[in-house]
């Protein structure tokens, strides 16, 4: 028998959570699956104990900054207070009680299990108490997130190699470490276990490193992390994968070799539309994501919001859309989702931090660009800064309309200075409006002047 409720929200990602707390909180009756955590990748297993790896190791860094500006220090690092702070402060032991008791008292109800849309308006979900079925007479919320693509790569499958979730939890840091995939998920950790001491090697089977950024950030990042004495290989697939005496080795396409105790693979994510079974409702389970409109409808009766939707796999994407669902499904005047000022930050040291387009992506949709860059040790601040200042401020014009379409900035806490940028690209602030305003001196963000008066526009 399927009991009905109004929603049934598919996955607590961040996304979820939300929209399943605003929607049980305006009086609707809804039921949440959720096969593993409530909060999804983002607390247990991504951005909160990856920062707070982050953070630790940034006070590495700094404290070996010591020799250049002030003196003497030594360092010596100690994996133990990370890995005590990730279970005890930023998991609480992988443990989600606090999260469920947060969306209980918004009213709504949690049922651990698998959901899977069964026929259209019905989710069935598998679970440790047996098979039930929900008809939903609102509307399905599907927020599944996103699982490690493990290459298909001869001698990997059967191997204990790592994805972001082990790398998580280690309790030891490992000698070395071999990472496959030079995108943020890569980066940050590369630098995180370098900086504790590990020998890291990076992988990357593109020219660069951080793809989709602009090619002046990732040469920034490539040469900080060759300087801490990562080795950064672009331009290289693997060609198989061995596992023996406790040891990774990997055979290169260029006929090298590179060995390491621990393996990260950190090649994308993927999201298993036919186990969703979005079929049922005419949708494609082959594709790589859920197609949505501007109010994350995907289909009749069923919104879709977070990385399966492929519009930025960032915990702000998921949060941004569902708010749009909630207010969509509540039939409130839901706003239209506007990507064109997605922010994103990397956080390496530097930090890479992007708004809107590229200078390659403007091309590629026409826009008539003017691009200005700006590298900081050559700006008050960052000459100031000395040991730590690599970075850039770069801006993307659109010449007709005077305004910027994209930045990146790569600084010392770049995605704070990224905000003012963000802004600008949101809310369309004509360049000689940004030009007017005042900078505050001798700061970091005073580096977007520069960067204007070098634009011709
Ligand atoms: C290492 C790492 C670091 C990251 N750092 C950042 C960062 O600093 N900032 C940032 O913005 N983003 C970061 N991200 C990305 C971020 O984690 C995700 O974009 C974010 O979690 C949003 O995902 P989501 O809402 O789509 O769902 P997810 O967080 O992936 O959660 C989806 C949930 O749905 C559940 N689920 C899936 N299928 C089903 C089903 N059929 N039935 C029931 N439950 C199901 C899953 O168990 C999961 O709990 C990072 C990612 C990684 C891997
Ligand atoms: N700070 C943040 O906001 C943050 C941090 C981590 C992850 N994320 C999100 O998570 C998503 C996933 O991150 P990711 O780094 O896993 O994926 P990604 O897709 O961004 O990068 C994966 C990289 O692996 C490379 N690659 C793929 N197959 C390979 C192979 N066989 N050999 C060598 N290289 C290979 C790709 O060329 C690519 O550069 C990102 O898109 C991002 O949105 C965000």
């Amino acid at each position: 028998m399927a009991e009905e409720v109004d929603i049934v929200v598919v996955g607590m990602g961040p996304g979820g959570e939300d929209a399943a707390s605003r929607l049980a909180g305006a009086g609707l009756d809804v039921v949440a699956v959720e096969s593993r955590l409530v909060g999804g990748e983002c607390p247990y297993f991504a951005c909160i104990p990856t920062k707070m790896m982050v953070r630790a190791a940034d006070s590495l860094a700094e404290a070996r900054r010591v020799p250049v500006l002030a003196g003497h220090s030594a360092v010596r690092p100690d994996w133990t207070p990370v890995a005590d702070r990730v279970r005890d402060e930023a998991t609480t032991d992988w443990n989600d009680d606090a999260a469920v008791r947060r969306f209980e008292a918004t009213g709504g109800r949690l049922v651990r299990g698998t959901g899977r849309i069964t026929a259209p308006g019905e989710v069935t979900v598998s679970g440790s108490a047996g098979t039930l079925v929900f008809r939903a007479r609102r509307g399905i919320v599907l927020n599944p997130g996103s699982e490690p693509v493990i290459p298909p790569i001869d001698g990997l499958d059967g191997t204990p190699y790592w994805t972001n979730r082990d790398a998580v939890a280690a309790t030891q840091l490992p000698d070395s470490l071999l990472v496959l995939g030079g995108g943020p998920v890569g980066l940050e950790f590369a630098q995180v276990f370098a900086r504790f001491g590990a020998s890291v090697a990076i992988v990357e089977m593109s020219d660069r490193l951080l793809r989709p950024t602009e090619p002046e950030a990732a040469a920034v990042l490539t040469e900080v992390l060759r300087g801490e004495g990562v080795d950064v290989r672009t331009g290289e697939g693997v060609d198989s994968v061995e596992h023996t005496g406790g040891r990774f080795r990997l055979r290169l396409n260029s006929g090298t070799a590179v060995a390491g105790e621990r393996l990260l693979v950190a090649t994308g994510r993927r999201t298993d539309l036919a186990a969703l079974g979005v079929g049922a409702v005419g949708l494609d389970e082959s594709a790589r994501s859920v197609p949505v409109d501007e109010r994350m409808r995907a289909a009749d009766g069923v919104w879709a919001i977070g990385d399966v939707t492929g519009r930025g796999a960032f915990t702000h994407t998921s949060i941004y859309q569902s708010r749009i669902a909630a207010a969509d499904i509540l039939g409130l005047d839901a706003e239209a989702a506007d990507y064109r000022a997605m922010p994103a930050v990397t956080f390496t040291d530097p930090e890479v931090a992007t708004v809107g387009l590229t200078e390659e992506r403007a091309r590629a949709q026409g826009v008539d660009v003017r691009t200005a860059c700006v590298d900081l040790p050559s700006a008050p601040r960052g000459w100031i800064h000395k040991a730590g200042n690599d970075g850039l401020v770069k801006l993307v014009a659109d010449a007709r309309r005077a305004t910027l379409v994209g930045a990146t900035v790569v600084a010392p806490l770049g995605g704070e200075v990224l905000g003012a940028l963000a802004v600008a690209v949101h809310a369309e602030v004509p360049v000689e409006t940004l030009r007017g305003m005042i900078y505050a001196y001798p700061t970091f963000h005073r580096t977007i002047e520069a960067a204007l008066a070098a634009l011709d526009v």
